[in-house]
Parts: structure tokens; sequence; C-alpha cells
């Protein structure tokens, strides 16, 4: 299934009339700029074009009110001191003779785009609209928004389709204040935002946007807000908040629907924002969606404003929506304290109302929203609209190209395995290399030799990922790790899910972490190398597993950014299907994508499970989970707290750091 575009250069035909510097920023080469950008990368022509429509008056009216559509419906033949006229009874925001049309094809791409995905015609897709949607309200315009299309979307998806439960991320560097008070008493609709704050004083400075509004009544806890109180945010901030706070939530919410608020003013360059994580942040965001709700993703733009990091973020987005192995993300570094104020804040304040957060840490020491009170009656006294003192351009290097190795799985399967279709046989004896064949001493040699031709194809990017059954995986874990690690660049993620030995040896030149999730406590090497994470009830328990998954393997492998996965399958792990399915989607976000599975030779019932999701198959949804088992949640609290001397990713509070 494929991914659908849909723009119309319709939506381009309006733009601002009259000085308004507030508004100057938000062009029509927004768009054009986008739109040309998948062009020359050669991703429009890979994606399903499906065409715009105007939102219907009922579709409109899910929403907003009769009286707002109705004074917006005779903006078309105002004149230019009419249209002044009625701009200045909403905020920032201005209309044009042609906005409410565009505003039409707006809110209509992104019911196109519910549709396509909703009746399976595509898996996911993006659409590229203005004016857009976030801010506006049922009776109002604002923030350059005129219809909210997300709000309409959502609405739309649950009358429509049935659809129970829509998952809202919105990652636009603004508070979509519109979509939250839509949804702030709907505990169907999950709405998650993060937006530049300053303790109240950037825009739109609502009270309502701090971490504390977590909902209302039956909505309470599905409204999650994380305020940046400092700009300058980079991709560890980012990647923290979705490893320790959305990933963990969304999972345990198990949506039906995942619509983003896809607001690119969040990238460096942006001048809203003013933060420094590089476009490659999106094809992560993106992809650590793309295993929630079968898949069902429908992207919709909203803000950004810096037309380069713009069009290269709409870029970085689409192709990860594709199913292109995603770039490496260079040395993170952790998140700042302000952000582990804000991670720790919005933890405790959701701590009631989902399982996954209930042993977050409480408020920190100095409550943030003191100062919110202090830095606002400053900013008051400083005269408003003093110009940013830091103007400096901001500069960064393109995002790197991001080609797909000619084959995107291979296997090296005994004879009688049937292989799946899309992933190659890797097996034909001319593939072996034989100096290889020669050093390996063992009565699998064959197989072995196979599965280490398999890894230096992948180090060559001829082959993204492989799948490999053996005799012994802990045999051939060693084999692979002894003919990679001479080379200094190399560095191996071992993610072993069950119990039984891993040789200590290693890990011990720290170019191997081991992450293994077991249910019996294996002696503590107590290397930084080697991470033993003991669950109770073992890889049985889908939620103590995830929450291994997002609380530490996520973090871990950010920050370690190795460029080889092994995920490797011990005897009777007991690990159930969907769960080794969603760690292998989310194994995807390092190293290019190159991931081994090696697997024990009678588990060939997962071959195919497996192989779909390396082949870029959303995993299947995991059902809707009981509470991960106190234990088990303890057990990830104590070793984060024990690790994140070493491991900045690990944090979620700003005590600890120095
Ligand atoms: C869509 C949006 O969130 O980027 N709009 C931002 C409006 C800023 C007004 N000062
Ligand atoms: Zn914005």
């Amino acid at each position: 299934m494929g991914t659908a575009l849909i723009y119309d250069e319709e939506m381009t035909k309006y733009k601002l009339l009259w000085v308004d510097p507030a508004c100057k920023i938000e062009t029509p080469e927004r768009l054009t700029v986008s739109y040309e950008a998948l062009v020359r990368n050669a991703l429009a022509e890979r994606c399903i074009s499906v065409p715009v429509r105007e939102a219907t008056n009922s579709e409109i009216l899910l929403v907003h009110s009769e009286e707002y559509l109705e004074a917006v419906k005779k903006t078309p033949y105002m004149t230019l001191e009419d249209l002044k006229e009625f701009t200045l009874q909403y905020g920032d925001v201005y209309f044009h003779p042609n906005i409410y049309h565009c505003a039409k094809l707006a809110a209509g791409s992104a019911l196109q785009l519910v549709d396509c995905v909703m009746t399976e015609r595509v898996r996911n897709g993006m659409a590229l609209v203005r004016p857009p949607g976030h801010h506006s309200q049922h009776s109002a315009a604002n923030g350059f928004c005129v219809f909210n299309n997300v709000a309409i979307a959502t609405r739309y998806a649950k009358q429509k389709y049935g659809v129970k439960r829509v998952l809202i991320v919105d990652w636009d560097i603004h508070h979509g204040q519109g979509v939250q008070y839509c949804f702030e008493d709907d505990p169907s609709v999950l709405y998650f935002s993060w937006h530049r704050y300053e303790h109240q004083t950037f825009w739109p400075q609502l009270r309502e946007s701090d971490y504390d509004s977590v909902g209302k009544e039956k909505g309470a806890g599905f409204n999650i807000n994380v305020p940046w109180n400092q700009v300058g945010m980079e991709s560890s901030d980012y990647l923290s908040v979705f490893c320790h706070v959305l990933l963990p939530v969304a999972y345990e919410f198990c949506p039906d629907l995942v619509l983003v608020c896809a607001g690119f003013d969040s990238a460096i360059g942006d001048p809203e924002g003013k933060m420094c994580a590089t476009p490659e942040i999106f094809a992560h965001l993106t992809h650590l969606l793309m295993n929630l709700a079968g898949g069902k993703l429908c992207v919709v733009l909203e803000g950004g404003y810096n037309l380069t990091s713009l069009a290269q973020s709409v870029c970085q987005t689409v192709q990860t929506l594709l199913g292109d192995p995603l770039p490496r993300l260079a040395n993170l570094s952790g998140p700042c304290r302000s952000a582990l104020e804000s991670l720790q804040c919005v933890r405790s304040a959701h701590r009631q109302y989902w399982s996954c957060l209930k042993h977050a840490a409480s408020l920190p020491p100095a409550d943030i929203s003191t100062k919110r009170i202090k830095l606002a009656e400053e900013e008051a006294k400083t005269e408003v609209g003093e110009e940013e003192k830091s103007t400096e351009e901001k500069v960064w290097p393109e995002p790197p190209k991001r080609f797909s190795p000619p084959v995107r799985c291979a296997s090296v399967l005994p004879d009688d395995v049937t292989r799946p279709d899309g992933c190659k046989r890797l097996g034909a004896d001319q593939d072996v290399n034989p100096l290889t064949a020669s050093k390996l001493k063992d009565d699998d040699c064959d197989t072995l030799s196979r599965v280490i031709t398999l890894v230096e194809k992948m180090e060559q990017n001829e082959i993204c990922s492989g799948l490999a059954l053996v005799c012994d995986v802990t045999v051939a874990m060693t084999q692979v790790v002894q003919h990679l690690t001479p080379d200094p660049v190399n560095r191996v993620l071992i993610v072993c899910v069950g119990n039984g030995k891993v040789p200590s040896h290693i890990t011990r030149d720290g170019k191997t972490l081991v992450v293994q999730i077991n249910s019996e406590e294996t002696e503590d090497q107590n290397s930084k190398y080697y991470i033993p994470v003991f669950l109770k009830k073992g890889c049985s328990d889908t939620s103590g597993f995830m929450h291994a998954v997002f609380g530490l393997i996520l973090p871990l492998g950010y920050e370690y950014d190795p460029n080889l996965v092994l995920l490797v399958r011990m005897p009777d792990s007991g690990v159930c299907d969907a769960v080794w399915q969603q760690l292998t989607g989310l194994l995807q976000s390092f190293a290019k994508g190159h991931t081994l599975v090696l697997m024990q030779e009678n588990e060939k019932a997962f071959v195919g499970p497996t192989t779909s999701v390396l082949l870029g198959d959303p995993a299947p949804p995991l059902e809707n989970r009981q509470a991960p088992n106190t234990e088990d949640l303890n057990v990830v609290e104590r070793l984060r707290d024990r690790l994140q001397v070493n491991w900045n990713l690990l944090q979620t509070t700003s005590e600890c750091t120095g």
C-alpha cells in the first residue's frame, strides 16, 4: 500500500494584502517550495496523487459555529477595507478574497487524506495545505488559521468510519489551542502538543497551554501539553519527549488512527520557533508513529516559515512515509535542563492518568510554574516587541541522501523453509566470500558464512536488513560481532530477547552494546555495555516489555547510534508475535535500517511476520494493554536511575543533571 500526497496550487492563491509584521511570514511560497522540493527529490512521483476537494458546510460545522461560517462566507465579496476591518476581530491572522476558498480546500484535503487511509486505498499520506488550522476555534480565526483542518478531520473520521480512538500529535512549535478546546473533554481523542512557551511569554501566551492542562472531566489525561521554556531545543530534547512521554502513552491509548498537525516551525532556522532540531528529526518522529494504528497515519501541514528547513523537513517526512531507511542522527547530546524540567512536569501531571507513568517522579523542586508568573511580570515591564537579540542566521548541513539499498531484505534460511516473497534468499554459494567461509570453524559453518556474507552486504549497503535461522543464536551473534568489531567505525547494538547466556567478552571493547530483556536475574556484569532488563513475567508481559522498549532501548539506541542492529531471539523467549514485530519495526530507527534478525531454526513460524516488518509493513497494533505490573515498572525506573549517568537520553527528571 502506498503513500498519498495531496496538494493543489490553488491554495497558493491568497496572501497578505497589507502591512502586518505578525503575518508577513505566512506566504504562498511556503507551499510551492515544499511541493517543488518533493518533485525535485523524486518523492512526489512515488506518492499516490489524491485530488483536493472543498469541505462542505456540514463538515466545517463539525467544529465551527454557523455564525462564524456565515461571516467567513462573506469575505470573498469584501473590499480591502472591509477585509482589514473583518480581520481586526481576530488575532494574528489575515483575510483575503480567496482565503475562504483555500480554507475549504485545506480542510477538504485533510478529509480526502482520512478517506484514502480509512478505506485502505493508501497506508498513510501527507496533505500540503494552507491556510493552516490548529489555532482556529469554534467561532474564531487565529494564528493564520481559518478552519481547524485536523479537528474537522478527527470529527469526520469518528462520524464516517466509527473510529473509536484518535491520536493527534502536534509537533508544530505553537500550541494548537484550537484543537485542545475542541477535544479537552473527549477521552476518545488524545491530543499531544509541544510548543514554545517561555513561561507563558511566547504567543499565544495562554495559561492553558501549560503542562497542567491535562484535559477536563471525562477528558482528563487526554490532553498532553509539553511547554518549551527556552528556545534552542535540539533533536535530543524532542526524542526524549517521544520516548518518555508520547510513545508510552500513545501505545497505552492504542489509537485506531493517528493524525499529525505537522508544523515545521519546530525545525532549525525557523524565525518563530528559534529551535535547533535539524530536518532529519522529522524522519524519526514520523517513523516512531508508523507502527501505531496499523500504520494509519495522516500528516497535515500546519506552520513552517523558513523556506529551506521547511522544504527539507517536508521531504524527510514524506520519504519516511514511503518507507525509505532513516538517516542516522549524529551526536545526540541528551536533553537540556529546561527540557528535563518540562519532561518531569508533564510526566508528573499525567502520572494519575496513565499506568505507564505511574512511577514518574513528582514535580521538580522549583516548580517551574512559579517561574512563569515571575517571568510574565518581568516581560510585562520590558517594552513589548523588542527585537530578539540574536538574529544571526542559523546554518545547518543539508540532510544526507537517503537511498534504499537494492535489496530491502535478505534471508539465510534452511532449505526446507519457504522464503517470504519480497525477501531475497542469500544462499547461492557464489555469494559467499570464501575467505570468510574458511575463517569460520563450526558445524554450522555453512549457515554462519552466509550470515557473515549477509552482514558484509549490509555494510556495503547492497542489502538493508536481514534475517537468519541458525542452529545457535549465541554462536551466530558472537561470530557476527567478531567479524565486525575490528573495524573502528563499527558499533553494534544487540537486543537479546529472552533468557540465555550472552558471552561477556563481546561487550568488553565498547564496540558492542547489549540489552537483554529476560525473565531471570543474570549476574550483573555491571558493565556500561551490557544491560540486563529483568522482567518478572519476562517477555510475555506486553506492557512491561514495551515499557522497556520506550524507556530504555530506544533512548539507548539513539544515544549509542550503532551502524548495525542485531535483534536476537533467544530460545523459548516467550515473546508474542505482535510485540516482536513492534520491536523489529522500532529498531529500524537505527543504523539506517540495517537490522539483522537472528532466530533459532525451530522458530520458522516467525519468519513471515518478521520479514513483513523488515520489508516496511507496519507492525499490527497491540491489543489494548493492561497496566504494566509494578515490579517491571520499578525495574525500568531503577535501571534508568543507575544508567543515566552514562546515558543522558535515559534522564527524565531535572534533579539528576550535575
Ligand atoms: C500555524 C502556526 O502555528 O504556525 N501559526 C503560528 C501563528 C503565530 C502568530 N504569532
Ligand atoms: Zn506554528
